[in-house]
């Protein structure tokens, strides 16, 4: 049922096909790499304190072309992917775990979306990815309302036939002013059992915090009857793969907005992490983290500080060409 629902949102993302931006001839800058608060890992730098912009020295992942997909790499090209934590939700406010549970952003969380937006409203997105939880999918839809593109993020709904048919554009020039949000529960956040809904600090003070930061951080301890990082991975790994590399590889960028623990996997599978290191990755709510993959290789950009900021658009020149097509669209 998940794959044939999957296999759906991929051909509705083909035929949605919009933009065939190709970067190339990349400046490659080797940046000097910041230390994050609580990670002392290199591998981890400019995760911990996302709002950090600089580029990172990680060594890029290799990955094997699409045998699964069918689609041909485009070996000149170079694609976008923007990851995305939520920002805040009524239940980060009040401290409490939450899991599966879908909760919506506070008002801070909204500014935090849309200031999220700001910063990567130059670069280009050709498909969305969100969990099917709304306060990622509120997150999604006010960072885009920022984007210079001025494109219409739209929802794809292939839960049924009917739900499919009755969604259909009929107008392929209004396609073309529209991005496909595919939702999938694989991005969702890591189920967190018998602790959601309770209070973080209570539940420290009462299993100890040692116990606590386990449950919380470990790799491969779930919460009671919940799911441990590495169960989540299982799901949001091999939907990533499956699903979302395909897309890159034929040229498409990508943004994805999900959860700390959905996005720790990934980035551990990205970076390479080791199941010790990732226990240090923290992710702030709301600040966009942007990967440039190129010939089978994910090459870690940091967060844009700003729509303008300098490291992020000298990579490539066509990140910065793009911009600049933005600029004359909006004289
Ligand atoms: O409660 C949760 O669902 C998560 C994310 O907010 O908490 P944690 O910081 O423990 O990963």
């Amino acid at each position: 049922m998940a794959a044939s629902t999957s296999q759906h949102a991929l051909s509705s993302i083909k035929f949605w096909s919009t933009s065939n931006f190709s970067l190339e001839k990349p400046t490659c800058h080797v940046h000097s790499v910041s230390v994050g608060r609580r990670c002392p890992s290199a591998r981890s730098l400019g995760l911990v304190c996302a709002s950090n912009s600089q580029s990172s020295v990680v060594e890029p992942v290799q990955l094997p072309g699409s045998p699964k997909s069918g689609i041909t790499p485009k070996k000149s090209s170079e694609s976008a992917l923007i990851l995305i934590r939520h920002g805040e939700s009524l239940w980060n406010e009040k401290n409490l775990f939450t899991g599966c549970v879908d909760v919506p952003l506070t008002p801070k969380g909204v500014e935090e979306a849309i200031e999220a937006g700001k910063r990567i409203c130059n670069i280009p997105v050709d498909v969305i990815y969100t969990s099917s939880l709304i306060r990622a999918q509120m997150t999604a839809m006010l960072a885009m309302m920022q984007h210079r593109r001025k494109k219409v993020p739209i929802i794809v709904h292939n839960e049924s036939e009917q739900a499919h048919k009755w969604s259909q554009i009929y107008s392929e020039e209004t396609k073309k002013q529209s991005i496909p949000v595919i939702t999938a529960w694989q991005l969702n956040e890591r189920m967190y059992g018998e602790l959601q809904g309770l209070n973080k600090q209570e539940t420290a003070d009462r299993f100890g915090k040692e116990q606590v930061h386990e449950w919380r951080r470990s790799y491969d301890i779930p919460p009671p009857n919940g799911e441990s990082l590495e169960m989540c991975a299982e799901r949001a790994v091999a939907y990533f793969k499956d699903q979302i590399i395909p897309q890159l590889v034929a040229g498409k960028h990508v943004m994805i907005a999900a959860h700390g623990n959905s996005l720790r996997s990934i980035i551990m599978h990205l970076d390479k992490l080791t199941s010790q290191e990732v226990i240090s990755l923290e992710l702030s709510t709301g600040i966009p983290m942007l990967y440039i993959f190129k010939e089978g290789k994910f090459i870690r950009r940091g967060s844009p500080a700003g729509p303008s900021e300098a490291g992020v658009y000298a990579y490539t020149k066509n990140l910065a060409q793009y911009r600049q097509k933005l600029d004359g669209m909006i004289q």
